[in-house]
């Protein structure tokens, strides 16, 4: 009896005035509840959720750990701009894939991850990233070439084109990969290493596949990696990490044998340098095992996450071949058909803009964004917030409030455009704001405007058989949300 009143107790004690939610069962706190609503998706779980105790600030227990998930805009836009939700949590994935530290961008807060990532914006930045720079379009202009000369037929590559038909998003991944891997290492692959690439995007998938939005199960019991390790899924995401860091210690080594202070050709030469420069006496933050973090976040988010939204926005145009038609229609205007689509094209073609627009919002990449943390005592929407709280913006609420967009179940890329046909005030937030704000955003806007105006102008898209084509709002689950592979046939519009 004593025990039952103890678990009673334990189910319903919260810190004092802490937002409404489910109760906490043992071992795995609320996430036994999340799993009954959705057991695939936790963004949908504690949508549902939140709907279900009529609030907008969920509160709840991973495990031990007290959590609150935002679903409004307006709490979301709070934690992402306020400097007391800056910090992420500690759970067992992040040290176990960075040598038992805290590495690298995604995972790391205070001053390192500060640090860390001014440091990689500064530099890579004079490479291209974030920015408009001519040697960075010159090489996604020929990597966007290259794409199109696969899809006509001018080339072969059998894992990504076959019988007229492209295979989505195993097609795109060199030229994501590619144009980044040039400001990081100052290299391309070429066609015979497509194998190295395939094996990164693979590496990539993989890794964001074996992680949780909420971190899984293991995060809350970290014990369990010790009696069951693989059915934890925290091997598989170790072991595609390391793919990564260690594509950047090899990239590190060639760079140590070939460096020359008086031509520094990339990021990692800039990261040698400020190595050198500070040598051992700092006891923060660069060294070597810091730049295979730094530059592995990076080379992991190239094929998973434009990639993946391209092959969301051309999967939305299977759907919608009127949203099809009309980009053509405003691309045979501003463009013709005598050269490909640029960046300086961008700002004449609205509409093309706001397919991308439409996409990041429909199949929000990163529903939850990544997990913040209370970094002190804090409040919001009334509640109290203690120091350690896990903060979690429900993105994918937000992109499908319905006070906010109306019909959120369509895909509807006028939705974006005023009454003139020009760019609204675009209000969504799929890469985060504030101190967290995705680093890739411009990189990554730039590069799906290119290839998706580049096939569009030069292809109709159909599905190679409708019966097998994945629904509009179909995803694999994990950190980002993945697209099942399709295959789509190019016809040439000449
Ligand atoms: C469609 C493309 C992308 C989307 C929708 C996206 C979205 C996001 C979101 C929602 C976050 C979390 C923000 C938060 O926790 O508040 C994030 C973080 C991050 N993204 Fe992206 N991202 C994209 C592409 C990229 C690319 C191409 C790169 C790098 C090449 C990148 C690098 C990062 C890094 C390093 C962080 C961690 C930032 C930090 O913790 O300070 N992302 N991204």
């Amino acid at each position: 009896l004593l025990a039952a009143k103890r678990l009673y107790h334990q189910a319903y004690e919260r810190p004092p005035n802490f937002p409404p939610g489910p109760p906490r069962l043992p071992i795995w706190g609320s996430y036994w509840l999340l799993l009954l609503e959705n057991y695939h998706f936790m963004h949908k779980a504690t949508l549902s959720m939140a709907r279900r105790y009529n609030t907008n600030l969920l509160g709840l227990f991973l495990g031990q750990f007290p959590t609150v998930v935002a679903t409004s805009y307006e709490h979301v836009r709070t934690i992402l701009t306020s400097k007391e939700f800056a910090a992420r949590p500690d759970i067992i994935q992040v040290r176990a894939r960075a040598f038992g530290e805290r590495l690298g961008i995604f995972f790391s807060d205070g001053h390192p991850w500060l640090e860390q990532k001014r440091f990689m914006l500064r530099n890579m930045r004079d490479f291209g990233f974030g920015r408009r720079f001519q040697r960075m379009e010159e090489v996604l202009h020929e990597e966007v070439g290259d794409l199109v000369a696969l899809a006509r037929g001018e080339w072969t590559d059998e894992a990504a084109m076959k019988d007229g038909c492209m295979k989505f998003p195993t097609a795109l991944y060199p030229s994501m990969i590619n144009v980044l891997w040039m400001m990081i290492a100052g290299q391309r692959f070429p066609r015979d290493q497509y194998d190295v690439l395939r094996a990164i995007a693979e590496a990539s998938n993989k890794f964001v596949q074996s992680v949780d939005q909420l971190g899984g199960a293991v995060a809350q019991t970290p014990w369990l990696a010790n009696i069951a390790p693989e059915a934890t899924g925290l091997p598989e995401t170790v072991r595609n990490s390391k793919h990564l860091s260690d594509t950047v210690k090899n990239a590190l080594e060639d760079h140590e044998r070939t460096y020359s202070e008086d031509h520094l050709r990339d990021f990692i030469d800039r990261y040698i340098q400020e190595m050198r420069k500070l040598g051992t006496t700092k006891e923060l933050s660069f060294s070597d095992k810091q730049l295979q973090l730094v530059a592995g976040d990076l080379l992991v988010a190239a094929p998973t996450t434009t990639s993946s939204t391209l092959t969301f926005a051309v999967r939305a145009l299977l759907y919608h071949p009127e949203v099809q038609r009309r980009s053509q229609e405003e691309l045979d205007r501003v463009v013709g058909r005598d050269r490909l689509p640029t960046l300086d094209d961008r700002f004449n073609l609205p509409y093309t803009e706001a397919i991308i627009r439409e996409t990041l919002r429909y199949n929000t990449l990163l529903p939850l964004a990544l997990p913040h943390l209370a970094a002190e005592d804090t409040t919001l929407g009334g509640y109290d917030i203690p120091k350690n709280t896990i903060v979690i913006c429900n993105l994918h609420a937000v992109h499908h409030d319905k006070e906010l967009w109306g019909d959120p179940q369509n895909f509807r890329p006028e939705r974006f455009l005023d009454d003139h046909g020009k760019l609204k005030r675009d209000i969504t937030l799929p890469f985060g704001t504030g101190k967290r704000l995705c680093p890739g955003e411009t990189f990554s806007r730039q590069g799906m405007f290119v290839v998706l105006a580049a096939l569009l102008q030069n292809f109709n898209l159909e599905p190679k058989d409708r019966s097998t084509l994945p629904p509009i709002d179909h995803a694999i689950n994990g950190l980002s949300l993945t697209p099942n592979f399709m295959w789509v046939r190019m016809i040439p519009r000449d």
